[in-house]
């Protein structure tokens, strides 16, 4: 038996921080969604465990054991064995979750091959604060330190373009360098009737992980701009703690657009447009 699962990418529309914990984590208030834009896994039933990283990404991700893939294995299911394949589209490091949604599809893979109910949220954290938002790709509002995983309105119909500069920005870094740790959360999540719509209302949200990561990082000034600069382009921000930042367009065409212009002038820069995805 061999099971295929999808990785998305996590895009953090907002990223409010809005407090932090006694041991030194962050209470978060976050919109996410996830892209069409992903790694792809392949698991077969095996007796041993085993990982191979191969995909235009691969290089520099790790393939022992400080792999997510292989820590989500263990900790699913010690002793069990399973031959997993991970073709890495997404860069690394990135702000886009790629390990966390590595991690969360290997662990939608396993529980296909090993006939077992998936584990929830709180069990996952250890993995990372972003594999309980990835366990189950979709629009959602992300609180706590990443573990309250909460309904979202349906979202209109929109494109999405991510660039990434290359450079990768290390998470605790970015957090160590807020200035202030307790700003407001969202407020009540509207509902929006259009791609203008949505981009309208997140243009008054945040993400407060930007100016410290643009001082760790001051290239994601020069991506902003570029994807502002984009024909169509409703609102330009960074997710996560950066480096990648997203463009929302009315529609994938212009993302695409946007995407092949930007390939074009910066090929020294990952871009890739998309939809948003639900599994
Ligand atoms: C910034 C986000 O990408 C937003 O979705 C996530 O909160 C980060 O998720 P992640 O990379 O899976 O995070 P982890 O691997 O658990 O933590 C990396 C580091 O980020 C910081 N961290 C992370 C999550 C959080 N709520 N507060 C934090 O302060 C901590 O310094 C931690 O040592
Ligand atoms: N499957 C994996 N893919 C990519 N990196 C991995 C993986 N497993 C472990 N890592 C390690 O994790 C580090 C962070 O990579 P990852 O792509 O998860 O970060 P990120 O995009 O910043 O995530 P987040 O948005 O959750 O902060 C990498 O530098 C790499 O050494």
């Amino acid at each position: 038996m061999t099971v295929e699962a999808f990785a998305p990418a996590k895009i953090n529309l907002t990223l409010h921080v809005t407090g932090q914990r006694a041991d030194g984590y962050h209470l978060l208030d976050s919109l996410v969604v996830f892209a069409d834009i992903g790694d792809r896994l392949t698991l077969a039933q095996a007796d041993d465990l085993s990982l191979a990283v191969n995909g235009p990404r691969a290089a520099g991700v790790p393939v022992d054991g400080r792999n997510l893939v292989l820590k989500a294995a263990a900790l699913f299911g010690a002793g069990q064995g399973a031959a997993i394949r991970l073709d890495k589209r997404l860069p690394a490091a990135a702000g886009i979750g790629g390990g966390s949604s590595d991690a969360a599809a290997a662990l939608r893979g396993l529980a296909a091959l090993w006939g077992r109910d998936l584990p929830g949220p709180e069990a996952v954290l250890s993995l990372g604060a972003d594999v309980p938002v990835c366990l189950a790709p979709g629009p959602v509002r992300m609180r706590g330190v990443g573990e309250e995983i909460l309904p979202a309105p349906a979202l209109p119909e929109f494109g999405l373009l991510l660039v990434n500069p290359g450079v990768e920005v290390p998470t605790p870094a970015v957090f160590k360098g807020l200035v202030r740790k307790n700003n407001a959360p969202m407020p009540e999540l509207p509902g929006w009737a259009s791609a203008a719509d949505l981009a309208d209302w997140l243009a008054g949200q945040r993400n407060d992980l930007e100016p410290p990561a643009r001082a760790e990082a001051p290239v994601i000034d020069a991506v902003l701009a570029a994807i502002a600069a984009t024909p169509g382009c409703l609102l330009a921000r960074m997710s996560g703690s950066g480096a990648t930042c997203f463009g929302i367009y009315a529609d994938r065409a212009a993302a695409e657009r946007a995407a092949a212009l930007l390939r074009e002038t910066r090929p020294d820069w990952w871009a890739e447009a998309g939809a948003p995805y639900s599994l």
